[in-house]
């Protein structure tokens, strides 16, 4: 009965089931929140129309799409009148006693050919069409995420980020290389089929109609229990999903910790409710499909009954009898794959309300629409009542502080103060809710408000070096370049030197161009902590943000980097976040976060001898000593 060879993914099979899930999360800022829906999100939640909105994807690929459509036409219209065309002729052949013309063996043998061409052409073409989709859908799924990170990947487990990225998007191909297609076609096959029926003899049109009307509606009829099982199978693969990707990442501290049985187990755990979820799905589908085959026979038995009684009262040429049958087999057989299909898609709804939230994803820090040009010469930066919160209680309170060019300001606060923020501010992850976060020029009285910088502007002013800065699979040197793709081989090699990286090449086979492994794993943390540290540097940033950049270095590393940073220090504006008395007290300035606002400035001697709130932080963490 199954006339389309396309494969149909099975709906366990990982590769084309959509996965997510994800425990809650830090709360993310307001526009973000409807992004980070856990992609456990049971289908039967999903706003409707969630697949047809991606179906624009498809504009930009019209003449494939109209291509497609018509080699599975012709595919489906070759296959009923080639069953067509044979049982008509061996009912010719019973009821005249001759046997086929020459002719008609021809045509007969034309279809096999033809429809052997049209069904490589439309499995070629569908599948071209649907990995171009899937590709161009990557990328935008991808953009979206840059769009609207770090907000969205906070909270969110990696496995999770990934199955949305890649399994949500595989999961579609199903839908683009098959469902689209073959609906067109076979909505039309049955109509031209129906119509020859219905010419042949109104019963016989009759005796098809229920079981098509019924097939055409079974997928609307099963789509909340499919919704259903659909989004406990793919919450169950999140979940695998996301555990794995946590346990081989942190496979270090699970075998230090001694926890490796228990995470195996709870792997074990979450991968049996994935097989019951797929086992439950797959029968479903297996019942579903035993449905709509006995539908199909259900309507041909009528139609052959319809036949011979209409052969009978002479109605019917006997030729046509056998014919009728197999044109109602080779008609209704496509609807019922396109059923199968619509019911399958309906069961990927979650995926792509998933995959549409990623593409349309707000920008948190859109793009100005006239962007100001950016004067040269020396930077510095300002915090002008700066309000921030993450969806709930705010965050920073009013922030002013002002590094002037050329100045070191070390921000310091308790753990959780907001300093991290700051920093994350400066980078433009996200904008203000009150306040400006600016750039200030050498002329006072035109700052520039971030939010009014072009994308490659701001990032060539600004450097914001974090403490866990990633290093990406590749060399050292190309980790370098990261920020700064054009810089010269004489301007890596002095940056490499002063922040000690030469040093730790030097000691690697192929220096600079020694591989550093899957984020740096080859490197220790002080050594990735001055690689980071070189990467923010090398483009000659005129604002330079460092949230614990040092913390992981021994106090003469620290020093070391320290004296690196004066090169250049008169004309940058450096920001500098940290905890160690040693680093603060360097700083010609120092800041104090504290409830939201700076609640004191001054120099190390100022601030201690005031014994104010920096005097009592360090005194509360006992640091002083170690100053
Ligand atoms: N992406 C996020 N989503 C929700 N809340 C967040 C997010 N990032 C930080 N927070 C919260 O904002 C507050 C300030 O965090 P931040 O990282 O800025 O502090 P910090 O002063 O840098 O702390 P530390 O010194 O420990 O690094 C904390 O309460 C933190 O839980």
């Amino acid at each position: 009965m199954t006339t389309s060879p396309a494969p149909t993914p099975a709906p366990s099979d990982p590769a084309h089931s959509p996965a997510p899930a994800s425990p809650a999360g830090p709360p993310a800022p307001a526009s973000t929140r409807a992004l980070s829906a856990p992609a456990g999100t049971p289908d039967h939640d999903v706003p409707p129309g969630a697949l047809r909105s991606l179906l624009p994807v498809l504009g930009a690929h019209r003449a494939t799409v109209l291509r497609t459509c018509l080699a599975a036409l012709v595919d489906q219209a070759a296959l009923v009148a080639l069953v067509a065309l044979a049982a008509h002729t061996v009912g010719t052949a019973v009821t005249e006693q001759r046997p086929p013309v020459p002719g008609t063996v021809a045509v007969l043998i034309g279809l096999v050919l033809l429809r052997a061409l049209a069904t490589w052409r439309e499995m070629d073409l569908s599948h071209d069409l649907a990995y171009r989709v899937l590709a161009e859908l990557r990328v935008r799924v991808f953009d979206g995420l840059a769009r609207s990170a770090p907000a969205r990947i906070a909270g969110r487990r990696s496995g999770d980020l990934a199955a949305t990225a890649l399994g949500d998007v595989e999961a579609l191909e199903f839908f683009y290389a098959h469902a689209i297609a073959q609906l067109i076609a076979s909505g039309i096959v049955f109509a031209a089929a129906a119509a020859v029926l219905a010419a042949l003899g109104p019963w016989l049109l009759l005796a098809v109609l229920p079981a098509a009307l019924l097939l055409a509606w079974s997928p609307l009829a099963e789509a909340r229990g499919r919704a259903e099982r659909g989004a406990r199978t793919r919450g169950a693969l999140a979940e695998v999903s996301a555990e794995t990707v946590e346990s081989v990442d942190g496979l270090r501290e699970l075998l230090m910790a001694g926890a490796l049985d228990r995470r195996r187990a709870r792997l074990r755990s979450a991968g049996r409710r994935l097989a019951r979820a797929q086992r439950a799905e797959q029968s479903w589908e297996t019942g579903a499909g035993a449905a709509r085959d006995l539908l199909v026979v259900a309507a041909v038995i009528g139609v052959v009954a319809a036949a011979a009684h209409a052969a009978s009262a002479g109605r019917l040429d006997g030729a046509w009898a056998p014919a009728a049958m197999a044109l109602a087999l080779g008609a209704l057989a496509p609807v019922a794959e396109s059923a199968a299909s619509l019911g399958r898609a309906g069961g990927l709804r979650a995926a792509a309300a998933r995959v549409r939230a990623a593409v349309h994803a707000p920008a948190l820090a859109p793009a100005p629409a006239a962007p100001r040009p950016l004067p040269p010469g020396p930077l510095g930066l300002r915090l002008r009542g700066v309000r921030f919160d993450y969806g709930g209680e705010a965050v920073l309170d009013g922030v002013d502080l002002t590094v002037r060019p050329g100045e070191t300001v070390a921000l310091v606060g308790a753990s959780g103060a907001g300093k991290s923020t700051c920093a994350h501010l400066l980078a433009r992850y996200w904008d203000p809710a009150d306040g400006a976060v600016e750039l200030l020029p050498p002329e006072p009285g035109h700052p520039l408000d971030l939010r009014d910088l072009a994308e490659d502007d701001l990032r060539s002013a600004v450097s914001v070096v974090g403490q866990e800065a990633p290093l990406f699979h590749g060399t050292l040197a190309e980790n370098l370049r990261l920020g700064a793709p054009d810089a010269t081989a004489g301007e890596l090699s002095e940056v490499a030197r002063i922040c000690g990286v030469r040093a730790i090449a030097d000691a690697l086979p192929d220096g600079l161009d020694t591989p550093v492994g899957e984020r740096g794993a080859t490197l220790s943390g002080g050594q990735r902590a001055r690689v980071a540290l070189a990467r923010g540097l090398l483009g000659g940033p005129r604002v330079l943000v460092l949230d614990e950049t040092t913390a992981h270095l021994d106090h003469r590393g620290d020093a070391e980097l320290a004296e690196a940073l004066t090169a250049h220090s008169a004309t940058r504006a450096t920001l500098l976040i940290a905890h160690r008395p040693a680093t603060v007290r360097r700083a010609d300035r120092i800041a104090v976060l504290e409830g939201g606002r700076i609640v004191e400035e001054g120099t190390w001697d100022e601030l201690i001898g005031a014994d104010g709130p920096l005097a009592r932080l360090f005194t509360r963490e006992g640091s002083t000593a170690t100053a």
